[in-house]
């Protein structure tokens, strides 16, 4: 048995050899992908990326036209009606005239080993508001009720789309302070988002899509490498382009007048062994690749399928 399908075995989530078109569209294009118990994966992507689209199928929304998903072993509608998957969806409607006690009850009822309302209220961060009418409550509120909504049947695995999208920046923290309470107990989350600062502070791993594909999966240091590391800056009179080329793990290098420019996959090594050759290199500075570099640089510049 491969090391993947040892995963696989035991996967929250297993996407395989998946696509799904809407007419001529192909909104997801072959996607395998596993997620690991425990694990807290973003889905980024630019607009039409197919990031909804393969939410659904992983909440059993819509069948693949091919491949397989699988949740925890089971057919996504079953692990739904199980309880093992709570959702949380951009645009899931709440009941006006209901109090958020009264809706978060509802849905708690509608499962078999929910948890205590009282509990689903309290991780949520929306106590104070039980008794508040949905009618009444603020953008960033109803999607705490949502969160709320998701968490009530007590999930192994919550699925969130663009969970903080009418959050302020307050709201948001909050809100992912109590996901971090739910992850700790060893649960799993995937999460799509437009937020990079989300992904690169809450996520231990990134998948970015485009045009229906997976086109970089890995912790979010490995997709900033994917798009080029760090850049290395510095002043060194003397300095050759060939000097340049040479120095491990450089991918490109600028050289104008005595000042140096050099792209890295792994700035350490390329550091020491330049202060090795060239100790005179001074005014060194050492810029990361913000995961927004290499979100922009792998969902638009680079040929499709190769960065995988
Ligand atoms: N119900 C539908 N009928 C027809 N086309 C659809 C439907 N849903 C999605 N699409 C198309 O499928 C592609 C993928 O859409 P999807 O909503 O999955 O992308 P996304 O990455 O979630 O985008 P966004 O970030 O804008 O939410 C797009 O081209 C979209 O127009």
């Amino acid at each position: 048995m491969e090391n993947t399908d040892v995963v696989a075995a035991g996967a929250a989530v297993r996407m395989a050899g998946v696509h799904k078109h809407y007419g001529d569209v192909p909104a997801v294009a072959g996607v395998d992908l596993t997620i690991a118990p425990g694990e807290v994966v973003a889905l980024l992507g630019p607009n039409g990326a197919g990031k909804s689209t393969a939410v659904d199928l992983i909440l059993g929304l819509g069948d693949p036209d091919h491949g397989t998903v699988s949740i925890f072993g089971r057919k996504p509608g079953e692990a739904v009606r199980d309880g093992l998957i709570g959702a949380m969806l951009q645009n899931g409607t709440l009941l006006d005239d209901l109090t958020v006690r009264e809706t978060v009850g509802l849905v708690g009822r509608l499962h078999r080993r929910p948890l205590p309302l009282g509990e689903a209220l309290r991780q949520a961060g929306i106590e104070d508001l039980a008794g508040r009418r949905a009618n009444k409550l603020s953008g960033g509120q109803k999607q705490r009720v949502r969160f709320a909504i998701a968490l009530v049947s007590d999930p192994d695995l919550l699925v969130l789309d663009e969970p903080t999208a009418a959050m302020d920046v307050g709201s948001r923290r909050e809100f992912w302070q109590s996901m971090y309470t739910f992850t700790e107990t060893g649960r799993t989350v995937l999460f799509a988002t437009h937020y990079l600062e989300e992904a690169e502070e809450f996520a231990d791993r990134v998948v970015l899509m485009r045009a229906g594909r997976v086109v970089a999966d890995g912790s979010v240091a490995q997709v900033r490498a994917l798009a080029g590391g760090r850049t290395i800056r510095a002043v060194l009179p003397g300095a050759t382009a060939q000097f340049l080329a040479a120095l491990p793990a450089v991918t490109a290098h600028d050289l104008r007048g005595d000042r140096i420019s050099l792209s890295s996959t792994d700035s350490d090594a390329t550091l020491r062994a330049l202060l090795t050759a060239a100790p005179a290199a001074r005014e060194v500075e050492v810029g990361a690749v913000g995961l927004e570099g290499a979100f922009l640089s792998l969902t638009t510049d680079e040929p499709e399928g190769a960065l995988r």
